[in-house]
């Protein structure tokens, strides 16, 4: 298998500190080559991995002011589409510029949904709902207008962090510090309780971190670590009496939720999103719906098993499972793309397809022989290239070899039959306002599909 795997640009993959998605797709990226599976990752340059890296962006965007982001993305997404010929499956994260490429492509597409961040930008999602497969990364973030080929929740590299059943007794945020993350209300958690809370994390929003919660800053209770590395991540995560999440929005996912929680440490989040499907409540940390409900829960922190937050996380969110989740996914798109293209009087193989035209190549097996159709939406040109067949066109039989050209129009009745020994080869150019295999009224059928 032959996937072309498609990472964001704002970050490396894997990211030096903050990245979700990136962090992810190394995650998925790597696992994947252990399989033995061909993978080529088209990230940053300076990305690290045991793939083939394809680059055309030296450096984050996020990290570099100079970079043009729109003329790197453009470079970026255009290299996999037009490579598309080399894979089996691009597997996109990049959000919903790539789905304006997937109609162009033969090789189907597969996009995990990430996140949405503007329901303006939902039309681009639904335009493309037949042209790429969607996958969900929580059952919460299920869009109800879209199709959805599987939901794929993230693994963490669990072994990467440090399980500690001796914490010390702060409470923990660890976040983008944006209202939407709920760092306000962590605050007021912690003062309730009267606990120490330290907060980590990049200022995503520098108006909302001014008002809401630089005043409360004391460096006593109140505690910003700043923007930290992988490795003071770790030791504040296992560290931690508990983590607070007390999030504004339906988050899609939680990374750092999880990654507490193989660390050991319990999680306290405000019952939204797809907060219920990561925490069991009462056993891996609580569900809340307030401040106060909140504060009753710290109180609750000491009843949690840390080394059951552990256990679960091994079992539910581990980058094998999330592995074996996105090959399952790989599977069944192939065997859906194949069946489509196998015919029980042969073959066809896409050439191209273009908005308007298609390109096939179709192999009738001696003695098959298509059904007596016609189409509403499209014409077609047939060129024989090898073999001899009996073309029906109207009622009226033609007898076609090598050389030979048949033109079929709109609601014409039409059928080609191999009355050779060698199988019977034609190319087909069809043109029309749609294309879709589904445009077909059978007729009659030797096979027994009207
Ligand atoms: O309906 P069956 O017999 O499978 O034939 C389907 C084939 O018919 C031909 O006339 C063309 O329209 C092909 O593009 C199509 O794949």
């Amino acid at each position: 298998m032959r996937i072309a795997m498609l990472s964001p640009i704002a970050w490396s993959t894997p990211p030096k500190k903050y990245g979700p998605w990136e962090s992810v797709v190394s995650l998925l990226t790597e696992g994947l080559v252990k399989r033995g599976i061909d993978v080529t990752l088209f990230a940053t340059a300076d990305s690290h991995t045991s793939a083939k890296l394809h680059a055309v962006c030296p450096r984050p965007y996020e990290e570099d002011q100079s970079i043009l982001v729109k003329a790197c993305e453009c470079l970026h997404i255009s290299d996999v589409f037009e490579r598309a010929n080399e894979f089996d499956i691009i597997h996109n994260h990049f959000d919903y510029l790539p789905l304006t490429y997937s109609a162009l492509v033969n090789t189907p597409v597969v996009t995990t949904v990430h996140g949405i961040s503007s329901k303006k930008i939902l039309p681009v999602y639904k335009k493309y709902n037949n042209k790429t497969f969607y996958v969900s990364i929580s059952d919460a973030y299920r869009c109800h207008e879209l199709d959805y080929i599987a939901t794929v929740r993230h693994g963490i590299d669990i072994e990467g962090l440090h399980f500690n059943d001796r914490p010390q007794d702060y409470l923990l945020f660890l976040s983008r510090l944006h209202k939407d993350k709920g760092v306000k209300e962590a605050i007021e958690v912690a003062k309730k309780t009267g606990r120490k809370l330290r907060i980590a994390g990049f200022i995503a929003d520098q108006a909302y971190f001014e008002k809401e919660v630089q005043p409360h800053i004391d460096n006593e209770q109140i505690i910003y670590e700043g923007h930290v590395d992988p490795e003071r991540k770790k030791e504040l995560l296992s560290n931690a009496y508990a983590l607070l999440h007390m999030i504004n929005y339906e988050e899609p996912f939680g990374l750092g939720v999880v990654e507490a929680m193989a660390s050991g440490t319990p999680v306290i989040a405000m019952n939204l999103g797809s907060m219920p499907e990561l925490i069991s409540d009462g056993e891996t940390g609580f569900l809340v719906n307030s401040i106060d409900e909140a504060a009753d829960a710290v109180q609750k922190v000491a009843s949690i098993s840390r080394k059951k937050c552990r256990e679960n996380v091994e079992k539910r969110f581990s980058v094998d499972r999330m592995v074996d989740d996105y090959i399952k996914v790989y599977e069944t798109i192939l065997k859906t793309c194949k069946r489509e293209a196998e015919r029980p009087w042969g073959h066809y193989e896409v050439l191209m397809q273009r908005p308007g035209y298609k390109v096939k190549t179709i192999t009738v097996l001696p003695q098959g022989e298509i059904s007596l159709q016609l189409h509403a939406h499209r014409n077609e040109h047939w060129y024989i290239v090898s073999g001899e067949g009996l073309v029906t066109k109207n009622g009226i039989q033609i007898r076609v070899l090598a050389g030979d050209s048949v033109d079929l129009s709109v609601n014409e009745e039409h059928r080609i039959k191999n009355i050779g020994n060698d199988n019977l080869i034609f190319i087909e150019v069809a043109q029309g306002d749609y294309l879709g295999e589904d445009d077909i009224v059978r007729l009659e059928d030797k096979y027994g599909r009207v």
